[in-house]
């Protein structure tokens, strides 16, 4: 495996195999604890990491490896004295983010700092920014960032679509309940693609619109052109795909499988994945599902943001964030049910 700069300024892993001991046991992975500062406006502190070190140039959270027999948040507290200069009270887990890298496997665990004294400077000759979240995507981050920087700016639930069956209205206003209840990220789905799905689909969209959801047309390229919205590739499209069937500024995602399907998504220059079914699912009947323990170890293998899907509940979004993943994706969890006063839960 190899590392190359994208045209997103993404850093991308180039896979050529796993990354094993020579007796083929994979590599225990080296425990990085990170942390996001933030200041009065809300921007964040990144740091440049420093020429003659591994991925010199690119711009990460300050942070480091934790020493042998050291507690993950004292490990984080003296690396940001160290390497900043400042006493810091160290929060919440953001994300824990499993990574293989050509030479080392990491996990990359991001905490939220909760308060610091001082001013952070850099004691070790790095350069320092504060960005807005929205501004995180322009910089050079390591392949292990870039769900990091998801997981602060994008949404963690994803909801993709039941089949609209024979009642369109009754299926958009429970559409737009889902949007009201703060659903901000869809997929729009379904087995009966005919013509008054086309036109439910540009309802849906419009609604989208309205509420500032990011919105996507599963498998269907000329519909999504169509409506002007983006495109979900199906897991077999992803393997189908030699080349990304949208342009590059037509946002594009895919549902995944396996490891081979994250690095075709990866490939086509999606923007996220879904991957599972993580637990056993009504539509799957006799599949145990992934498991969390497995969606780490594929997640490992890729850089995108990928949410868990299969099962999953809203009320898992803590296990989904601690295995890796941008959220959960799911229909029935995230669809109202009739009554009006029922919650996502
Ligand atoms: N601190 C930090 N390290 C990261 C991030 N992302 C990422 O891939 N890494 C990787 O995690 C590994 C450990 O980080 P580090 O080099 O800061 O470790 P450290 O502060 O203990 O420094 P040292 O080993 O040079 O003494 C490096 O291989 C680094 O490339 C990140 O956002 N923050
Ligand atoms: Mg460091």
């Amino acid at each position: 495996m190899s590392i190359a700069i994208g045209r997103t300024g993404v850093v991308r892993l180039v896979q050529r195999g796993p990354c094993t001991l020579s007796g083929g046991a994979p590599r225990p992975p080296i425990h990085v604890v990170a942390g996001v500062l933030r200041d009065a406006s809300g921007r964040v502190l990144l740091t440049q990491r420093t020429a003659g070190r591994d991925l010199a140039g690119l711009w990460e959270f300050p942070g480091g490896k934790c020493e042998p027999g050291e507690a993950p948040d004292a490990a984080l507290a003296r690396e940001l004295r160290e390497e900043l200069g400042i006493e810091a009270k160290v929060g919440e887990s953001l994300i824990q983010v499993p990574q293989q890298y050509a030479d080392k496997r990491l996990l990359l665990d991001v905490r939220w700092i909760e308060r610091f004294e001082g001013t952070p400077r850099g004691c070790e000759g790095q350069a320092l920014e504060w960005a807005l979240p929205e501004a995180l995507a322009r910089f050079a981050v390591p392949p292990a960032d870039r769900p990091v920087v998801a997981a602060l700016v994008e949404p963690p639930l994803c909801l993709v679509t039941p089949d609209p069956g024979a009642d369109g209205t009754q299926w958009l206003e429970r559409f737009e309940r889902a949007m009201e209840r703060g659903v901000r990220r869809v997929v729009l789905r379904t087995t009966t693609p005919d013509s008054a799905w086309a036109a439910l689909a540009t309802e849906a969209a419009a609604r989208c619109r309205a509420f500032g959801a990011d919105v996507r047309i599963s498998g269907d390229v000329e519909l999504a052109r169509a409506i002007g919205i983006g495109l979900h590739l199906r897991a077999a499209q992803v393997r189908a795909s030699a080349q990304r069937p949208v342009s590059h500024d037509v946002a594009l995602s895919a549902s995944c499988h396996d490891a081979d399907e994250l690095r075709g998504a990866e490939r086509l220059g999606c923007d996220f994945a879904l991957l599972g079914s993580v637990k056993p699912t009504a539509s799957h009947p006799g599949h145990p599902g992934l498991g969390w323990a497995r969606f780490a170890q594929l997640r490992e293998t890729a850089s995108l943001p990928i949410y868990a899907i299969g099962g999953v509940a809203p009320d898992d979004l803590v296990a989904a964030r601690a295995h890796g993943a941008q959220g959960i994706a799911a229909i029935r969890a995230l669809w109202p049910s009739g009554s009006a006063h029922s919650d996502l839960g």
